[in-house]
């Protein structure tokens, strides 16, 4: 591991790390915020999956969440959104390929070799964020669109591992709306059935559970509602009797702009989980 970057920031420490994954088989960064109070006495973790075309730069520079995660004591860590490199499956459209791993193990060529984002964010770096940071065993995950599909996904999942998860403007309904039915195709194949443990609405009526969901919506978003469906998730949720608050938020768009205005929301709401 070698550490790339270091600010101080509001008391803490912003860094960036650089390691070679075995499950990608390939280089990847993370962003790895660290509060002062760590350096005395262990803390929650808490994971951002960020959306299509962003890597491990746009949440740490742009959405302030510093501030709060000094305040309230959480080592926050930011994931790439896919394996990288030029030897690595690529695909011309920002949809698709580097900068769109959409948080799932691919099973079809070319993509399976190095598109193992699922396994690495719940194994491998996982595991080295253990190692290497003072934590305290409690974990939350939170995302955006494509990252706030995949904090759904891995926390639907990993109900022992993860105790909290949020999301601004998630895909909600990946197998049903274009962006996930290209993504799926190309990594998953043609049958539906496997596209189920990645698409957070059916993992809902499939039974799995969380405590309780937050999430954030912008009713400017140029991609709501046709890419996100929050209506259809939330629909499923009550059926399924599981506690989710959407909060529609007039005038904001889907940028970081509007996650830097509810950041500090989503900090606290984790925060309360995290110290149960
Ligand atoms: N380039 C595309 C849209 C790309 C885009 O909006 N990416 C979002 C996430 S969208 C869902 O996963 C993002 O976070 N961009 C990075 C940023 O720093 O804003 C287009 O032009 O349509």
């Amino acid at each position: 591991m070698k550490k790339t970057e270091s600010h101080l920031i509001f008391g803490g420490c912003q860094q960036v790390w650089q390691h070679h994954s075995n499950t990608l088989d390939c280089l990847i960064a993370f962003s790895a915020f660290i509060p002062s109070k760590a350096e005395t006495e262990p803390c929650p973790v808490l994971y951002f999956l960020s959306g299509l075309t962003c890597n491990e730069q746009n949440f740490t520079t742009k959405s302030g969440f510093q501030r709060y995660a000094e305040e309230l004591g959480i080592i926050v860590i930011a994931p790439d959104t896919s394996p990288r490199g030029e030897n690595i499956a690529d695909d011309p459209n920002y949809d698709l390929g580097q900068g769109a791993g959409f948080y799932l193990n691919a099973t079809e060529e070319p993509w399976m070799k190095n598109f193992k984002m699922y396994d690495y964010i719940t194994n491998e770096l996982r595991q080295i964020v253990k190692e290497n940071f003072n934590t305290n065993g409690k974990q939350g995950i939170f995302g955006h669109s494509m990252g706030g599909l995949g904090a759904l996904v891995l926390a639907l999942r990993n109900p022992d591992i993860y105790q909290s998860v949020s999301a601004f403007s998630p895909i909600l309904t990946p197998s049903i709306v274009t962006w996930g039915e290209k993504a799926f195709t190309a990594y998953l194949g043609n049958n539906k059935d496997d596209w189920k443990q990645y698409d957070p609405m059916q993992l809902i009526l499939s039974g799995k559970v969380a405590n309780e969901i937050l999430i954030d919506q912008g009713l400017a978003d140029p991609f709501y509602p046709a890419q996100l469906k929050p209506e259809m998730f939330a629909d499923a949720c009550k059926k399924m009797g599981i506690n989710t608050t959407i909060r529609y938020q007039d005038n904001y768009d889907h940028s970081y702009y509007f996650i830097a205005t509810f950041i500090e929301d989503h900090i606290k709401f984790h925060a309360k989980n995290l110290s149960k």
